[in-house]
């Protein structure tokens, strides 16, 4: 995971709370021993604001050239009743004391250069003045100089209000935190409400400088703020994020191996279905748009229903387009087109699309590349083997018909409807024909090495479709 988020282009990476277990702790001295940490990362380590753990903390960090110590402690009104049994004065003092031993290790350490930052632990359930005051204390005591790299990190430990309070909020403590023009101002959002990427996208127009968060947002309860969803945010903007995404589903395999959670299929960016239209309308508009654009040969990204071009992500467009009830002729023609290279007419796309609704309003579900090639040979092409078409016929649609009527002994005359020919990649020709038997009209299709034979097979079985006998195997 480590290696992913450096990978990713991350520059400060919190790596463990090496008070808490024998296995954060081996895991900081392990990538500082392998010294495994780019030259261009800060790392960052936490401690509750008690002297024993902050000092073990600190201890930790031996050997590494630079990182962070984050201390805090809860400030909240509830936090201060029934955790602390404390007033507001000892919560105080616990921090200050707390930022006591923080400042003697920075000096303690000696070789490594420490940036230390201070968290008023459940800011977002604090009253704002007594969160300035705790702030302030700190920051009396801390003095930033400009040479010194100091923070304070604010987090909305619990999501507790609208994403524009904690914005105001934040606003508040940037206009009075002492000493501002030499700290740097963080955030650090849960996501209680469903709301943790607004918040900090909120939090940021409101002043604060650097967002604490994780990917795809694993963390306590309803998760951090996701990373990810904010930074492709700004990309999806025209604003570079300093991170490669390039191949997201990568990095999210790794997150889901690591974690043992899976990123759920409608993540915002990262998940599976978040590139894919079930939608008739929207597939309709997207299938349009991307061929407009191929035609344009755009090299600007604006196409309905996709906020980014799914290639910036490593993702294809193979599974743009998914069919099911909900889908209409404009995606059953695009999976049409983009599995098999056919470019069915417009009233053939709507004749399938009827068919294949029938069939998953009936099976539920959608239709795979197979199942739609299934459903489309069921009803267009002939179930005979094919035979050579009457000699010197050419593919005159009427001729072809009239000998058709005559090998079937039909009482009614064939008559064409519509008929398109295509060339296939392949080089050989394929042929749509719309034919009406009497009160009866079908659709037929059929591919060929030649024109003409592609016309006589593809009415030939639009004449079986119509309701007439087999007439593909009998020879006019
Ligand atoms: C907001 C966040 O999510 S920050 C991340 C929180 N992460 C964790 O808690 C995981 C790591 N924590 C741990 O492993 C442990 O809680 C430890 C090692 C830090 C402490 O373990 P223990 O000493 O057994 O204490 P325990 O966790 O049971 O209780 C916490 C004690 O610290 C106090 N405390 C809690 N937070 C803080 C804090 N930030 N600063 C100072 N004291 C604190 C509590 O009041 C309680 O005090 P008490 O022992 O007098 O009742
Ligand atoms: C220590 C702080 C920043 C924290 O993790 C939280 O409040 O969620």
């Amino acid at each position: 995971m480590f290696e992913l988020l450096v990978e990713l282009g991350f520059k400060e990476i919190e790596i463990g709370f090496p008070c808490s277990s024998a296995t954060d702790w081996a895991f900081v001295r392990d990538l500082i021993e392998r010294d495994a940490i780019p030259s261009d990362v800060l790392v960052q380590v936490m401690s509750p604001m008690r002297t024993d753990l902050i000092e073990q903390t600190a201890t930790c960090l031996k050997g590494l050239s630079r990182g962070v110590l984050q201390v805090f402690n809860p400030t909240s009104a509830v936090q201060r009743r029934d955790v602390f049994e404390a007033d507001r004065q000892r919560i105080k003092d616990l921090a200050v004391a707390g930022a006591e031993t923080a400042l003697r290790m920075r000096d303690v350490l000696g070789g490594t250069k420490l940036s230390l930052q201070y968290a008023p632990e459940s800011f977002s359930q604090t009253e704002p003045d007594f969160a300035l005051e705790v702030c302030n204390a700190v920051l009396e005591l801390w003095q930033p100089s400009a040479d010194d790299d100091i923070r304070v990190n604010l987090p909305a430990t619990v999501e507790a209000y609208p994403p524009m309070e904690f914005g105001d909020r934040i606003e508040w403590m940037h206009r009075h935190l002492a000493y501002r023009d030499r700290i740097t101002l963080s955030v650090h959002p849960h996501n209680d409400r469903g709301t943790g990427v607004a918040a900090a996208e909120m939090a940021v127009l409101a002043g604060a400088q650097r967002v604490e968060g994780t990917l795809f947002g694993n963390g306590e309860r309803s998760g951090n703020v996701c990373l990810v969803t904010l930074a492709m945010n700004l990309f999806s903007q025209g604003v570079v994020p300093g991170l490669d995404f390039g191949d997201l589903d990568r990095a999210r395999r790794v997150a889901e191996a690591c974690t043992g959670m899976t990123v759920p299929p409608r993540h915002p960016w990262a998940g599976d279905l978040v590139y894919t239209s079930f939608a008739g309308s929207h597939q309709d508009a997207i299938s349009k748009s991307l061929r407009k654009r191929e035609q344009r040969s755009s090299q600007w990204w604006d196409v309905p229903y996709l906020p980014i071009d799914p290639h910036d992500i490593g993702r294809e467009y193979s599974a743009l387009i998914r069919v099911n009830n909900q889908s209409g002729k404009g995606g059953v023609n695009y999976l049409m087109r983009t599995g098999f290279g056919l470019d069915l007419p417009r009233r053939l796309q709507i004749d399938l699309s009827k068919l294949v609704q029938a069939y998953l309003d009936e099976h539920g579900g959608e239709v795979s590349r197979d199942l739609l090639w299934t459903i489309f040979q069921d009803a267009y092409c002939t179930s005979g083997s094919p035979t050579s078409a009457p000699m010197a016929a050419g593919d005159d649609p009427d001729v072809l018909l009239a000998a058709l009527a005559q090998a079937t002994g039909s009482r009614f005359p064939y008559e064409c409807l519509e008929l398109t020919v295509q060339d296939m990649a392949s080089g050989s020709s394929c042929c749509f024909a719309h034919v009406a038997v009497a009160e009866h009209a079908a659709w037929g299709f059929a591919t060929a090495q030649t024109r003409s034979l592609a016309v006589w097979l593809a009415l030939a079985a639009a004449v079986e479709k119509a309701g007439s006998t087999n007439i593909a195997t009998s020879s006019p």
